[in-house]
């Protein structure tokens, strides 16, 4: 199991049977998706910050984003499974290409 297993299998864990008081991530699955979507939103920014002004930041703001991405997909009932399928079903696909059949 790799971190991300990892990671997301305590997410798991939380959003089933943690304690809000005790757990940030059983915190923000207590206040909605509204929440969760919104914390998301606002580490995207802040990666994005770094990459333009704090080159030295961005790897801990990637980690933030990951970790808030995954309890996402937790509260939709989707996993690091579902976006892997879809990058694989992607495989080998130009960008450009697949773009362009878009308008087919
Ligand atoms: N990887 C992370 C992780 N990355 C970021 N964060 C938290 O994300 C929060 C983001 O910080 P902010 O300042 O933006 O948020 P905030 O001000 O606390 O929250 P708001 O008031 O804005 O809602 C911080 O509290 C960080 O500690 C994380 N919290 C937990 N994990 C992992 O999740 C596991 C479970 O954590 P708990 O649910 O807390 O037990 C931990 O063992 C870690 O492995």
């Amino acid at each position: 199991m790799d971190m991300f297993d990892r990671l997301e299998a305590t997410i798991r864990e939380r959003r089933d049977a943690g304690d809000a008081a005790t757990s940030y991530a059983a915190s923000l699955f207590a206040r909605g998706r509204p929440k969760i979507a919104q914390k998301l939103g606002e580490e995207a920014v802040e990666t994005v910050i770094a990459a333009m002004a704090q080159p030295d930041k961005i790897v801990s703001e990637a980690a933030d984003l990951m970790f808030h991405l995954i309890v996402l997909l937790a509260d939709a009932g989707l996993s690091l499974d579902d976006v892997r399928a879809e990058l694989a079903r992607r495989d080998g696909v130009s960008g450009h290409e697949e773009k362009a059949a878009r308008a087919r």
